[in-house]
């Protein structure tokens, strides 16, 4: 469960007084989520979210996501803004941390998406890219390929408390994409996070795309790279489903049809996706702070991944 800050009913019927948005009848931490900390508002005028940043977002970022968002839905786009108070101001400070109230989003996120539904959110991310082209604003990728090494001697040889051999395992990972990371793809505004969990759905629809906070300027198609190491393979990373990963492919070429040069990179940009989320959960898992009520995720099941896309790349952690 995912809330690492408390927020008393005092504080946040408070806050809620500032919108015009109903009086507070109940919130609930949400289960899902490792990043920030997210509540379940029902006020007697609607339901809403409520997020209050952690760690890993710099509050000076928020305006960017918080435009991002707003560009987004003034095209059509099925993502939640951020709900403005009175003062005509959306982002606040609760419990000392900054916090936006969201528009709710119907739908469920899947853990077993078909190739249907797979093939619905490829084409959700290229309407992502398209709508986004147009956008002025520009963010580093602050979980980009630059920072992977300097992540990995920060994480040190603890890594080796989660698996005997990972230390070294992706240190040669990381040397390896340094020299092989195609960077002379086309760049874009990317979402850099879009798993199962933060794509709603309702049936074969696409009801919500969520979860901005590391939305940044980057390689385009490592997007729908991420995508493909997160919605192709079980949760453990053991079983890789090859009709989910055509189905995002073919979606998504609907809006930007991959280039020979994009086909021939795709496999490095996989690569670079699973060293990306196998340190950021490793880093996660040996941080944690003991009293968060999060469920941490496992670094190994993004080892797997990367097996699956460069076997040569494991040579001593036993998965
Ligand atoms: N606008 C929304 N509408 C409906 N549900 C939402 C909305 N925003 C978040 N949620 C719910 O809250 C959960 C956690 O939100 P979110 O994915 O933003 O958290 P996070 O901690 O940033 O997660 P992650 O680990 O994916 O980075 C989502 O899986 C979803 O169930
Ligand atoms: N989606 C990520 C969490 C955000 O870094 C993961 O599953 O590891």
């Amino acid at each position: 469960m995912a809330v690492y800050t408390h927020v008393s009913a005092e504080a946040l019927s408070a806050l809620l007084a500032r919108y015009d948005v109903g009086a507070l009848v109940s919130a609930k931490g949400i289960a899902e989520g490792v990043e920030n900390s997210n509540y379940l508002v029902d006020t007697t005028a609607g339901r809403f979210i409520l997020t209050l940043y952690e760690k890993r977002v710099d509050g000076g970022d928020l305006p960017f996501f918080l435009a991002l968002l707003d560009h987004l839905a003034a095209k059509g786009l099925p993502v939640p803004p951020a709900i403005k108070d009175r003062q005509g101001a959306a982002i606040q400070t609760l419990e000392g941390r900054p916090a936006c109230l969201i528009q709710f989003l119907p739908g469920v996120s899947l853990s077993s998406p078909t190739p249907t539904q797979a093939r619905a959110a490829g084409d959700a991310l290229g309407r992502l890219h398209a709508a986004a082209a147009d956008f002025p604003l520009t963010r580093p990728n602050t979980m980009g390929s630059h920072t992977w090494q300097p992540l990995l001697e920060r994480c040190g040889r603890r890594l080796d408390e989660i698996a005997p051999g990972l230390h070294d395992d992706l240190a040669d990972a990381v040397a390896k994409l340094s020299v092989a990371w195609p960077a002379g793809l086309d760049r874009s505004l990317i979402h850099a996070d879009l798993f199962p969990d933060n794509v709603l759905m309702l049936g074969n629809e696409i009801t919500g795309l969520i979860d901005f906070y590391f939305a940044c300027t980057d390689l385009r198609l490592y997007d729908l790279a991420i995508m493909h190491t997160a919605w192709c393979f079980d949760a453990q990373g053991r079983t890789f489903d090859a009709a989910i990963g055509d189905a995002l492919i073919e979606g998504y070429g609907r809006h930007f049809p991959l280039n020979d040069d994009e086909r021939l990179a795709f496999n490095d940009l996989a690569v670079g996706a699973c060293i990306r989320f196998a340190l950021s959960r490793a880093w996660d898992w040996l941080n944690t702070p003991a009293d968060a009520l999060v469920t941490r995720k496992d670094p190994l099941a993004y080892m797997r991944r990367l097996a699956h896309y460069d076997p040569r790349l494991l040579t001593r952690v036993k998965l």
